[in-house]
Parts: structure tokens; sequence; C-alpha cells
């Protein structure tokens, strides 16, 4: 009986070659950089980076992938692989003293959101990122309010980066192909909790409250949240009642955030 198997690890690799120098190409010169790249596979972004960036660290948690690649590159003493999970790996250990990292990856799409999240926590030593992922996860990344795709996704990922949204390819661009299309984002890094004058662990708890219930007001969400009634009196005038999170800015939310802040005195005492 034939049957259609899921690849293990997310391993999909990619055969097409003007998408591989596309994606190497897009972080610009990297003659002086230092550069992390999740999920190696066979190498077929590995292989240009190589030659072109001053130090390739590639992260590769499949073994005989990583035994494989070790081999391969054991002549470019500028490239070194590491079997080890992305999601354990510490980026402040591979840093140099002042040096910020870029980070390249065709990522394993069953992991995109876990992999965001612990480029976010890695942040400050990070300058820029091109990463390829599933065409509706780069969408939701990408959207700006007001539009459908605008979630939680995207406004976490815009408090810690700009983002740009590169190109798509076609599942036939890999192999096995999967079965979506793939977009290629830039993320630039540039934490933007100073600037709004918020917290970072206590904006993110209260974006998840605003988002937890995508077709509730966010008046509603922030009342299920456990906001009383006088805390949402506070509710500042420029921000519509009526509003869904979905629609606010990034300056908004955090104009909301901090008035109910100043009232509650705590973000836990809200929790
Ligand atoms: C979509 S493939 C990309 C392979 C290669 N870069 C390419 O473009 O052909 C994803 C790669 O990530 C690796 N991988 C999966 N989970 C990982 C993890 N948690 N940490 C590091 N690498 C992982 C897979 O083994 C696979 O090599």
């Amino acid at each position: 009986m034939s049957q259609i198997r899921k690849p293990k690890l997310g391993q999909n690799f990619l055969v097409d070659d003007d998408a591989r120098h596309r994606i190497a190409g897009s972080l610009g010169d990297l003659s002086t950089r230092t550069i992390v790249e999740i999920g190696p596979g066979h190498g077929a972004i590995t292989e240009i980076l190589a030659t072109r960036c001053r130090r390739l660290i590639a992260l590769e948690l499949d073994r005989s992938l990583a035994a494989e690649l070790t081999f391969r590159f054991r002549e470019n003493p500028n490239v070194q692989v590491i079997e080890t999970d992305v999601l354990k790996f510490d980026f402040a250990s591979i840093a140099e003293e002042g040096e910020t990292l870029d980070v390249i990856g065709n990522l394993p799409y069953y992991i995109t959101s876990d992999i965001l999240l612990h480029l976010f926590a890695a942040a400050p030593l990070l300058r820029r990122a091109a990463l390829m992922m599933q065409r509706e996860v780069a969408d939701r990344v990408s959207a700006h309010p007001g539009v459908r795709d605008y979630g939680l996704l995207s406004a976490s990922t815009q408090m810690y980066a700009q983002v740009d949204n590169l190109f798509t390819l076609p599942p036939a661009a890999f192999n096995p192909p999967p079965d979506v299309f793939s977009t290629v984002l830039r993320l630039s890094f540039a934490p933007r909790f100073t600037e709004l004058g918020v917290d970072p662990i206590g904006f993110d708890r209260f974006l998840r409250k605003c988002f937890a219930q995508k077709r509730k007001t966010l008046h509603n969400n922030l009342r299920v949240a456990g906001y009383s009634p006088e805390a949402l009196a506070q509710w500042p005038a420029t921000i519509p009642p009526q509003a869904r999170a979905e629609q606010l800015s990034l300056e908004q939310m955090s104009t909301l955030y901090g008035a109910l802040l100043a009232f509650c005195g705590d973000e836990n005492a809200v929790d």
C-alpha cells in the first residue's frame, strides 16, 4: 500500500539553484559577518555562505546530516557545524566581544514559532535574519494592523524587528516537495520596548490577552482577562472603544497598556 510520509524533522531540502543563491544573498555583504545557519541539511545554502562570510556556525539536529557536513567542510576553518537543537542553542556562547550575529535558515516548519521566540530572546545579539517559512505563517508575521492576517504573531515579531517580505517559492523548489508554498522574510532586529515605554515581559503578556479571541472586541478580551470596569474606564480617548486588537498599532497598544498599568499598579494585579 502506498503511503505519503511526512519527512522527519521538517526535512524538505532546497533543490532550486536560483532560490538558494537568493537566500544566501538576502543579507547583503557578509564578508565581515558571523552567520548562524539554522538547519543546514545537505548544505544547499551552507555551501554558498561558506565562501562569503567571515565565520559560519551551522546548527543541525540530525546526527547523520551534521556528520556529513562536518566532513564536507573539514577544510574550511571558518565553518563550524554543531550538532544541536537550535531551540537549545545559546547565541551568546559564540558571539565575540561586541559582535552581533546574522541568522539564515530554511527553517524546519514544525517549530517556526518556537524558533522566532528563541531569536527574540537573543535579539540584543542579533542584527538581521533571513528565514524561510510556510507562506501563511510569513504572511502573518509580516502583516500590518488592520489587515486580516495581523495578530499576536505579527505584533510580537514587530516589537523586535522590522520585517520585509522578500520572495515566495513553490513546493517544487524542494525535495521532497512540501504541501505548502514557502516565503523568505528578512528581519532587521530593532526592539521597540524602550521607544514605546513598555517592559518586554509585561507587554508580551498583555498582547496575549488582547489577541486571546480574534472575534471579540479588545475591550471584551481584556474584561475576560480580568481587568475590572474601573481599570477599563481608563481607556484612552485616542483608542476607539469598539476596536479589535488587530486594528491597533503598536503605539496605540502600548498607550493602552500604560494607562491600564498606571491604574492597576502592577500587571500582576490583573492575572
Ligand atoms: C527545511 S530543511 C532545510 C535544509 C537545508 N537548509 C536546505 O535548504 O536544503 C530543515 C533542516 O532543519 C533541521 N532541523 C530540524 N529540526 C531542527 C532543530 N530543532 N534544530 C536544528 N536543526 C533542525 C533538519 O534536519 C533539516 O536539515
